[in-house]
């Protein structure tokens, strides 16, 4: 008998059939992987089956038993833990009143404080991380800390099922190992775990059987994980063959042209210190390092978006106005930011306007708004990303995660900036819409545009970028050209701050 099965799941929203019929069986002790494109419907999925949503139609068994989820806490009392994308904690409350929320012993965090915080130290221990006080307000937090959090507060609720809904993106390769090691041992003592992610590397490491839903359908369920090759998942997934290389065969290499962006002397008093670097006209420059290592600060800062306490940014050769965001739109700088909810996007809105909400004064030439120019560009570059669904006054809110991220990111294609600042444009992303970006990146190279990427998957790093910098704790630990470094020379660096 399955621990779970979910099966013919429907789940409706205004204009959107989300889920049309998916079917889920979930064993007892094993790390079952749900794949899908952007969009697919793995969220919705797993928010039914976390009692945040109700489906219209199908049926959840839990142990035999046709069970209704009415909440969040419904689904936790049976033993049904979620992670979610953006994480469900709640920030103003500690470490161990998150942990025991909605607990049977929920009293244990208002009234039996000096229990709650045991236990919870206790579980923080088991998982790895001892440092972690139950008196530490969960929003202080880094992202890999709430996840444990999250981790701790299924271990206190004794789950046998816990959903990790893209688990890695937020994570530091040791932090990565880390949850791996987590996993494996709760599985070990017989819990299930249902993994989402899109990084397929991962789902070989770790992964025992994969489901793929396309358009909110199972298309495949229950393949061994270890028997499926990653182009025949990926193919399954998209529903037609994909390539996914970082750069074509018979590509041509970009000439590169004259210096455009020159960073020189950059500090910020705890965040980064001394950066320098050039990106010529047609270059990718890499910043690679752990999360947390000063890199999103560094892009922020060249866009103005920081101030720096010293050191200057110049384009073409004419300093910028240092703190002016205004200054770098105007010197042709664009940033796409990582977190996309938020400092990216206006969820209320729009896709067509939150795409061209940096383009704007292109499109209102003369004192009346050029729609039809707008509209047409933003659609263009949404149609190769794969935007799903393709309705340009959707808001943007309602996309997938994924989806949100291909808008992000469209916005600065539609833009058509000089020097191009992409901090982790591929995070939940799938893959057929990475492949698509990489090519889009390679036009804009070709075109002269200048790009900084900043990715924590490496070997991305490497096989876009032309130079990279390595980065840990603020400090630029080595600039080499990307043919001259490896995978395993970056871990090093960017772990034990040993520059090669
Ligand atoms: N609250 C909502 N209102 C309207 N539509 C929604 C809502 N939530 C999700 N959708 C739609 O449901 C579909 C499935 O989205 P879902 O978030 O489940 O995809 P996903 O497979 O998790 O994608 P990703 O890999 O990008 O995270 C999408 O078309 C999305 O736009």
């Amino acid at each position: 008998m399955p621990l779970l099965a979910m099966r013919g799941i429907v789940k409706l929203f205004p204009g959107v059939r989300a889920l049309d019929g998916v079917d889920l069986e979930v064993r007892a002790g094993e790390v079952h992987c749900l794949l899908g494109q952007n969009g697919a419907g793995k969220s919705t999925l797993i928010k039914t089956l976390a009692g945040a949503h109700q489906p219209d139609a199908g049926e959840i068994v839990w142990q035999g038993e046709t069970i209704e989820l009415s909440s969040p806490v419904a689904a936790l009392r049976r033993g049904i833990a979620t992670m979610y994308q953006e994480l469900d904690l709640i920030p103003g409350l500690s470490v161990a009143e998150n942990i025991f929320l909605g607990h049977e012993h929920a009293r244990y965090g208002f009234t039996r404080p000096a229990v709650a915080r045991a236990e919870a130290a206790a579980l923080l221990e088991r998982l790895g991380h001892p440092e972690i006080s139950p008196d530490d307000e969960v929003g202080d937090l880094s992202a890999a800390g709430q996840q444990l959090v999250s981790m701790a507060r299924a271990l206190a609720h004794d789950a046998k099922l816990i959903v990790a809904d893209e688990p890695t993106a937020a994570l530091a390769a040791d932090e990565v190992d880390n949850l791996f090691r987590i996993i494996g041992e709760l599985t070990d003592q017989g819990v299930a775990v249902v993994y989402i992610s899109h990084r397929l590397e991962e789902i070989r490491r770790i992964g025992d059987r994969v489901t793929v839903i396309k358009d909110g359908r199972t298309v495949a369920a229950g393949l061994d994980a270890r028997g499926h090759s990653t182009s025949e998942l990926v193919d399954l997934m998209a529903g037609r063959k994909v390539q996914t290389a970082f750069r074509e065969a018979g590509q041509a290499p970009v000439e590169l042209g004259d210096v455009l962006l020159d960073v020189r002397g950059l500090s910020r008093a705890g965040e980064f210190s001394d950066v320098s670097f050039t990106v010529r006209a047609g270059e990718i420059v890499g910043l690679a390092g752990l999360v947390g290592s000063g890199r999103s600060e560094v892009l922020e800062t060249i866009f103005g978006a920081r101030k720096p306490d010293s050191g200057v940014v110049t384009v073409d050769g004419k300093p910028l106005r240092p703190g002016s965001v205004a200054s770098a739109v105007n010197a042709g700088i664009g940033l796409a930011p990582e977190e996309r909810k938020s400092q990216a996007l206006l969820l209320d809105m729009s896709v067509t306007h939150n795409v061209t909400l940096a383009s704007l004064d292109r499109y209102s030439k003369f004192g009346f708004s050029l729609r039809d120019k707008e509209f047409r560009d933003s659609l263009a570059t949404l149609e190769r990303l794969d935007l799903r669904p393709i309705e340009p006054d959707r808001p943007v809110g309602t996309l997938s995660g994924g989806n949100q991220q291909k808008a992000v990111v469209a916005r600065w294609l539609v833009h058509g900036c000089r020097v191009l600042l992409l901090d982790e444009p591929t995070r939940g992303v799938d893959v057929g819409a990475r492949a698509e970006l990489y090519r889009l990146m390679h036009e804009l190279t070709a075109s002269g545009v200048a790009v900084v990427l900043v990715s924590s998957e490496i070997p991305e790093v490497l096989g876009l970028a032309d130079r990279v910098l390595v980065m840990r704790e603020g400090q630029v630990l080595t600039e080499r050209p990307a043919a001259e470094l490896t995978e395993a020379d970056i871990l090093d660096m960017v772990m034990e701050g040993s520059a090669a």
